[in-house]
This record gives structure tokens, C-alpha cells and sequence, in this order.
């Protein structure tokens, strides 16, 4: 299973930008055994200024076709990092080929992708900046991995 992040903005290098990389090449190596491999992280940015409904036609170009997709959003579902894991392994397992996770922008993900979307995952009732929570999923994933894997990273 591939997994994808498709994120609205353009983040520069910096600290974020080196814990992501970080994050995703643990999980890579981490996962790849497992069946969980690193594909990409896609940037977008409305240029239109079409908002939240631009954002969520460019985030929707960017997921590949036929992947699962996962929202994040304060108002979706919350999970234990060992519930998150399990999710994974159970999509990795029912098939799927492409796992896409989507970030909004300033102003969120427009309701019809967040609707769309085949599970909207939160990270807690607080909201987050959005590369924030780029560095939160991308530490999660490799976290899942290390689950599934049966390795000390996560502590019970
Ligand atoms: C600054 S937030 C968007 C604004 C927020 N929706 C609001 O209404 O204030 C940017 C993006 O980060 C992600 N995000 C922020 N907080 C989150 C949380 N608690 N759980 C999951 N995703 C979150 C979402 O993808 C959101 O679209």
C-alpha cells in the first residue's frame, strides 16, 4: 500500500520540513517490510482564489485515482495511536493501493471533500496550523508502522 499526504500550501524548508522527512523516511523504512511504502507529499495552492471549493478541486487532482482518502479535520474521529494502526493494517490488508491522507489550508477542507472522503480523522478537538499537523501525521504514520511492526518505538 502506498500512502500519499496531499496538503494545501507550500512549506519551506525549516524545522517542520526536516521532522517530515525524518518522520516519513522512518516510516518508509519502517513500513516497507510490512507493505507500507512512502509515496509522495503533494503541495497545492489556489492561485484563483476560488477558497476553500478551489483548494478542494486541487486536492482532489492530486490524490491518485481510486485511493482511499482520509480528511483530516478537528470534527472528525478520533483514534489511540494502536486503533490508528490497526486502521492502516486493515486497509493494507482489504487491498488498498493507495492510501491518500488530505490537509487543508487556513480556512479548512471544504465540506463536499470532507463528505467525500472515505474517513475523516482528528487529531483532537483543538485546531492545529496546518503544517503542524503535517508533522503530527507524518510522526503517526511512522508510529503505526512501528506498531505493526511489534518495535519499541510506541510504548503501551
Ligand atoms: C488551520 S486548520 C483549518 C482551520 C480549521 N478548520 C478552522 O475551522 O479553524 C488547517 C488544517 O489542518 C488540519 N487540522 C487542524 N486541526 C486539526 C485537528 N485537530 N485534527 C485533524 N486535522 C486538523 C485540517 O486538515 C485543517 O483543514
Amino acid at each position: 500500500m502506498r500512502v500519499h499526504i496531499c496538503a494545501v500550501g507550500r512549506l519551506r524548508a525549516g524545522p517542520e520540513a526536516a521532522l517530515i522527512d525524518d518522520y516519513l523516511t522512518r516510516f518508509d523504512r519502517t513500513g516497507r517490510p510490512l507493505g507500507l511504502t512512502w509515496a509522495e507529499l503533494r503541495e497545492v495552492e489556489d492561485k484563483k482564489g476560488k477558497g476553500m471549493a478551489g483548494e478542494a478541486e486541487l486536492l482532489l487532482r492530486a490524490v491518485p485515482d481510486g485511493a482511499t482518502l482520509v480528511a483530516l479535520d478537528e470534527r472528525g474521529k478520533t483514534l489511540s495511536s494502536p486503533e490508528f494502526a490497526d486502521q492502516i493494517g486493515r486497509w493494507r490488508d482489504d487491498g488498498v493501493g493507495d492510501l491518500a491522507f488530505v490537509i487543508g489550508g487556513a480556512d479548512g477542507l471544504d465540506k463536499e471533500l470532507r463528505t467525500r472522503a472515505d474517513f475523516n480523522l482528528s487529531f483532537g478537538r483543538m485546531v492545529w496550523p496546518h503544517m503542524l499537523v503535517r508533522v503530527m501525521l507524518a510522526e503517526q504514520l511512522y508510529r503505526a508502522a512501528s506498531i505493526l511492526a511489534g518495535s519499541p518505538y510506541h510504548r503501551v
